[in-house]
């Protein structure tokens, strides 16, 4: 029968292990692949394996394909299954990756404390993994039954799909018999095209028993291959474990090259390839992991790793003849033709900034979010513009992805409905009027504000500013809430990351001081249950902040007082936060606030700071380094700057989590004896 053919096609260690709950394995780098690859990896991965082999690494999976991928590369490893229960609330997450990876760092972090608490036996990396399908905005898992498997296969039929495995490599540290951790995370995500399935051939794959313990019900390396019409993206992400992305991290947070090391070999048939050289330990002090993900810019928004993307829609299929962007020893993309790319899209960077502006301001997000697709003459006529002016700018969005163009019309892109309408649960449009009204104006004064080293207020608005709600530009009713909107915004975006960054489970109480709107401490008490927050801002701040509150949630334990954080006392808490405040403000402030801070935590409670932290070069990321033009008086800082700061004011075991998103985290306990 065809169906015996195809399940052999790529099987490398079908059915050659199994391995139960309690299993915990050393398997050795003997794998028949991993010479292969080896190989393929060549010098980057070698040394990072190298540097692997003296420490514990822990694959926190059950799944055989797992483990044989990751044996492939000739990685050593332990395997010690997660008993972390895949239950975690869907519709809370904005995007399916970001569940796949909140799920893949809750099994590697379940195991690691477990290992720390019962067996004593701390690992020094456990690596996790989820696998999902997502169809139709619906999350596959694993099929409960025979009818689920029918279920999902039946929806699968005939259309493309896509496939997240989001990862998790948390480096774990034994400090006072207490686990440190730190968690470096991404995913990857595959397109895969179902061809149509009749009935029978549905019930005569199920009936063989490999839909059960697959996401989506199907396994792509065996009889479900038959099933596939086309793979887009990284074969071995649909498997279980995108082997290509993983390797990339690795040598990221082991052996970032030094700039001046990177080469680009161009090739007439394959994209550009960077080789590292002379990747020696001395030259690379890399016994800990860098905590940077942007040593090696790896695109975020560009899931498919491989490179040589060309056309949007095209993502993994490589074309030979296309220009492909490569870094240059500054770190800038650039065209090894020769063509300035990077720089005619910085260039053009302002008209796409001010369009995406103009429609969110023009509400165009919004219309179209109720009213599905519309012509430009519709959307002209309801936002009262002209007709060739709409059109254009709707023709601009379309371009810069954040809508759709068909023949019926316009339409909003997913993000356009998640994060540019302005009544989404996650919008972003508070932060985008802000940037439109308050920086845009600042930012065209950039030269004069370099020329004096000052931030540009009063060319701008004609107003002074040291204290945003004293000066009188900031009375205005309007303004207060425009800013209060647009901390709001940014605020909701980054309170799952800030809140969960770090377990903050043995904390009763928290004072977010600058808290706003209490965006974050609202997540905090979703995310502890026993935990109460006290948010603390300026009493002008205090009074508005009644329209932002959820309508769903559950708020009691969050409450707001008033108060000037440099003047007056503050509430007694287990936990002082502190998210985006200290880069605001100058060394002299700084002082005032952390002194305050320490005299009033308690030997044991802990200090939590949400802020971008800049590399040792402090060059990265670019978004905080850009920030820093706006020439406000305190600046960014990096991690060893972040830690000095804490520990001069009596904080210990500084840890600082880096979360490759908007904003990381810092957190410090209270030494036992005062400073
Ligand atoms: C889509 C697809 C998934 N899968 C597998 C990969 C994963 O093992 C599984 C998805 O379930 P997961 O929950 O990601 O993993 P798991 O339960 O197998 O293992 P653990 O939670 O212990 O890490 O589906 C295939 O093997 N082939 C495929 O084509």
């Amino acid at each position: 029968m065809r169906m015996r053919a195809v399940w052999r096609l790529w099987s490398p260690g079908r059915g050659s292990r199994s391995v139960g709950d309690s299993a915990r394995r050393r398997i050795n780098a003997s794998c028949p692949r991993a010479a292969y690859l080896g190989l393929l990896a060549g010098m980057a991965l070698k040394p990072v394996l190298g540097k692997l082999g003296s420490k514990r690494v822990v694959l926190a999976s059950a799944s055989p394909r797992r483990q044989e991928i990751l044996c492939s590369v000739g990685l050593r490893f332990e395997v010690v299954p997660s008993w972390f229960k895949e239950t975690l609330e869907k519709s809370s997450f904005a995007t399916p990756y970001k569940y796949a990876i909140e799920t893949a760092k809750q099994k590697a972090l379940e195991v690691a404390n477990r290992m720390h608490v019962k067996h004593l036996r701390t690992p020094d990396i456990v690596i996790g993994a989820d696998t999902i399908v997502t169809v139709d905005e619906h999350i596959l898992e694993k099929p409960i039954d025979k009818q689920d498997a029918y279920r999902m296969l039946s929806r699968l039929s005939g259309k493309e799909h896509s496939v997240f495995t989001g990862v998790a490599i948390v480096h774990c540290n034994s400090k006072d018999n207490r686990l440190e951790t730190e968690v470096t995370d991404f995913y990857e995500e595959t397109k895969v095209k179902f061809a149509d399935l009749s009935e029978e051939l549905l019930w005569e794959y199920i009936h063989s028993g490999e839909p059960m313990d697959k996401a989506g019900g199907y396994g792509i390396q065996a009889l479900g291959g038959m099933l596939v019409e086309y793979v887009h993206g990284d074969f071995l992400n649909v498997v279980g474990f995108p082997l290509n992305h993983f390797c990339k991290k690795l040598v990221e947070l082991y052996y970032p090259p030094p700039k001046h090391t990177i080469h680009h070999i161009k090739h007439d048939s394959i994209p550009s390839v960077e080789t590292f050289e002379n990747l020696s330990d001395e030259e690379n002090d890399s016994s800990s992991p860098l905590q940077y993900k942007g040593a090696i810019k790896l695109d975020r928004s560009k899931t498919h790793s491989s490179g040589g993307v060309c056309s949007p829609g095209s993502s993994n299929i490589i074309k030979p003849n296309c220009m492909m962007p490569v870094e240059n020893q500054n770190g800038v993309m650039e065209n090894p033709d020769k063509f300035p790319s990077k720089i005619l899209e910085l260039l053009d960077g302002f008209r796409a900034s001010k369009a995406l502006f103009v429609a969110s301001k023009l509400k165009v997000f919004d219309l179209l979010k109720n009213k599905g697709v519309l012509q430009a003459v519709d959307v002209a006529n309801t936002i009262n513009s002209s007709v060739c002016g709409t059109e254009r700018l709707l023709d601009a969005c379309a371009a810069l992805g954040l809508l759709e163009k068909t023949l019926q019309g316009y339409s909003n892109s997913d993000s356009a409905n998640i994060y540019l309408a302005s009544d989404s649960e996650d919008s972003l449009h508070g932060y985008i009027i802000h940037s439109d009204d308050h920086l845009w104006p600042l930012f065209t004064h950039l030269e004069s504000a370099v020329k004096e080293g000052t931030m540009q207020n009063y060319r701008a608005f004609g107003k002074k500013s040291e204290n945003l709600f004293q000066d009188s530009y900031y009375q205005s009713m309007e303004v207060k809430q425009r800013f209060m909107a647009a901390m709001h915004s940014i605020a909701k975006l980054t309170a799952k990351d800030v809140a969960t960054a770090f377990d903050l489970s043995q904390f009763r109480s928290a004072c977010d001081l600058g808290g706003c709107t209490g965006a974050l401490a609202n997540e905090l008490v979703q995310k502890y249950p026993n935990l109460k927050v006290t948010v603390f801002d300026l009493p002008e701040v205090i009074a508005n902040v009644s329209h932002f509150q959820p309508v769903r949630q559950h708020t009691a334990p969050v409450t707001f007082t008033s108060g000037d954080f440099f003047k007056d006392n503050f509430p007694e808490a287990d936990l002082y936060i502190l998210s985006r405040i200290l880069h605001d403000w100058t060394d002299e402030k700084i002082h005032m606030l952390l002194s305050k801070i320490s005299a009033a935590c308690k030997p044991g409670n802990a200090l939590l700071v949400a802020e971008i932290v800049l590399n040792k070069e402090k060059i990265y990321p670019p978004r905080a380094v850009l920030q820093s033009l706006s020439m406000t008086e305190g600046k960014q800082r990096s991690a060893s700057e972040y830690k000095q700061l804490l520990e001069k004011y009596g904080f210990t075991s500084v840890q600082i989590k880096i979360t490759g998103n908007f904003l990381d985290t810092i957190l410090g306990f209270r030494k036992l004896s005062s400073h």
